[in-house]
């Protein structure tokens, strides 16, 4: 398996080298026209980030796949109780919960010795009986997936034959990772069997699951229950509804959700998660999960209070590289992470990196997401020193270790905009105490330089100009 990856990298890598010679190639035999003059000139007759579509299950997988650990969070849960008269209950070990032997043993199997701050507070709530109904919100990586896979297992009677417990996810890929949760922490447990209800999967008319545990995605979860009858809705005792937020971003799934959560009993366990909480995931929360007690989860704020941030002025891409090299002459970088605002600027400059001797990863749009957990890994690994990317592809994503973020072009929305929002994610830094960091933004036309001094406006922090031909001033941004 791990071989398999490797491999599977290694070919990435080398495919995303060819094409970027290609590139280099037509690049250099359209030269006369590709006079380029800023991000916005740039973007021109190509096509630019916005214009990549921006597939939230893709994202929320690929966080999966790169994930090693819990995301920190010092944030403080919000606790909403359906009936705010109750003890409010939270525990600090997994003893406390009264766990099935088994399950407690594939708990600490998995390597988890405390609940997580959000596992807290929602695991008394859904192990407690009659258990209770339950919406919660916090960023992905905090645990929600393997608090629920928890609470699904407590639940199950491993000596009824017959689906218990059914959890929706918004794709395919995104049910199999779940799944795989299921099977870790079910592990010392084999008598509770799981059975996928998606695509491809096919079974039989008149069969009859005698798996007690089922995950699938909402059209074929619906398809089971209603007309193939593979699952008797009746005998639900536990619905979870996972990753709302991006369920509602995909056409149909809202209502094939309803359409299954109305099949089921009343009493039935209804459980909802999600990573955001805007007012459309709010409205079908409430539709999907009746009298919930809500957990809340403020995202750790990003701030800029210990990043150093500079910018250089070039006239051209070719400049902003000349600059860059400069840079790495000067100063040690462990590693960096580079932004372009399209595939087509990055994989050029990934070249140019490696031309010049640099051990380079490119993220690019067309690659499959998984192979984009591979390039990460690869990085996160140390295996590359410099990862060049576009916006796109690197949203959401965390690389801790990267003290050196390059704009090597600046951040700006649809309309021309500085993206603010992308600025802060990409060179701010949440929970990681002490570290300082270094953000060089890059600067060609006036228009860029607009972008930048609204940067500054927006944050209400000056941004040091940088003079890269001067080795000595260089060398001071490191210190
Ligand atoms: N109590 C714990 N102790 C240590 N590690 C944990 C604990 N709970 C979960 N993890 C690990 O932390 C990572 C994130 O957990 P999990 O996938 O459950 O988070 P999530 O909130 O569901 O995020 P996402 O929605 O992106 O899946 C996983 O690698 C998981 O194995």
């Amino acid at each position: 398996m791990a071989t398999d990856s490797w491999a599977q990298a290694v070919d990435q890598q080398e495919a995303a080298a060819e094409s970027i010679s290609n590139l280099q190639l037509t690049e250099k035999e359209d030269k006369p026209k590709a006079e380029e003059n800023g991000a916005k000139a740039e973007g021109e007759g190509e096509k630019t980030e916005e214009e990549e579509k921006e597939d939230k299950a893709a994202q929320s997988l690929l966080n999966k796949l790169i994930r090693s650990n819990l995301v920190n969070n010092t944030n403080q849960v919000e606790v909403l109780q359906r009936d705010p008269n109750s003890p409010l209950y939270s525990v600090k070990s997994f003893e406390e919960l009264r766990l099935k032997p088994q399950l407690l043993k594939g708990v600490y199997a998995m390597g988890f010795n405390r609940p997580s701050k959000i596992q807290e507070n929602a695991l008394p709530m859904m192990l407690a009986e009659p258990p209770q109904n339950l919406i919660a919100q916090s960023q992905s990586g905090t645990g929600k997936t393997a608090a629920f896979v928890l609470a699904m297992l407590s639940h199950v009677d491993p000596n009824n034959k017959w689906p218990q417990c059914l959890c929706v996810s918004p794709t395919y890929e995104l049910a199999l990772q779940t799944g795989t949760v299921i099977e870790q922490m079910g592990k010392f447990y084999p008598e509770v069997q799981l059975m996928y209800a998606i695509r491809g999967n096919k079974l039989e008319r008149g069969v009859k699951l005698h798996e007690q545990i089922v995950i699938g995605t909402p059209g074929t979860v619906l398809d089971w229950c209603q007309k193939l009858r593979f699952i008797d809705p009746k005998k639900i005792k536990v619905f979870v509804l996972d990753e709302a937020d991006v369920m509602i971003a995909t056409q149909g799934h809202q209502d094939q959700s309803i359409r299954i959560q109305r099949m089921l009993p009343k009493t039935c366990q209804m459980l909802l998660f999600s990573a955001t909480f805007e007012e459309t995931v709010w409205h079908f929360a409430t539709r999907i999960v009746p009298d919930p007690n809500i957990i809340k989860l403020k995202r750790e704020e990003e701030t800029l209070d210990t990043i150093k941030q500079y910018y250089v002025s070039c006239n051209s891409k070719e400049e902003k590289f000349q600059a860059l090299c400069n840079i790495y002459g000067a100063i040690t970088i462990a590693q960096a992470m580079i932004f372009c605002h399209t595939r087509k600027t990055a994989g050029w400059l990934a070249g140019e990196l490696s031309r010049e001797g640099h051990q380079v990863a490119l993220l690019s749009g067309e690659m499959q997401v998984e192979q984009r957990a591979a390039v990460i890994e690869r990085f996160r690994n140390g295996k590359e020193k410099v990862l060049v990317t576009t916006n796109v592809c690197a949203r959401g994503i965390d690389v801790e270790q990267v003290s050196v973020v390059i704009n090597f072009d600046l951040p700006v929305d649809k309309d021309g905009n500085p993206d603010n929002e992308t600025y802060l994610h990409r060179i701010g830094r949440t929970g990681r105490f002490g570290k300082r960091g270094l953000a060089i933004n890059m600067v060609d036309s006036r228009f860029s330089m607009n972008i930048l001094n609204r940067i500054q406006e927006h944050f209400n922090k000056k941004i040091e100009k940088l003079d890269t031909d001067d080795l000595d001033e260089i060398e001071k941004i490191a210190n």
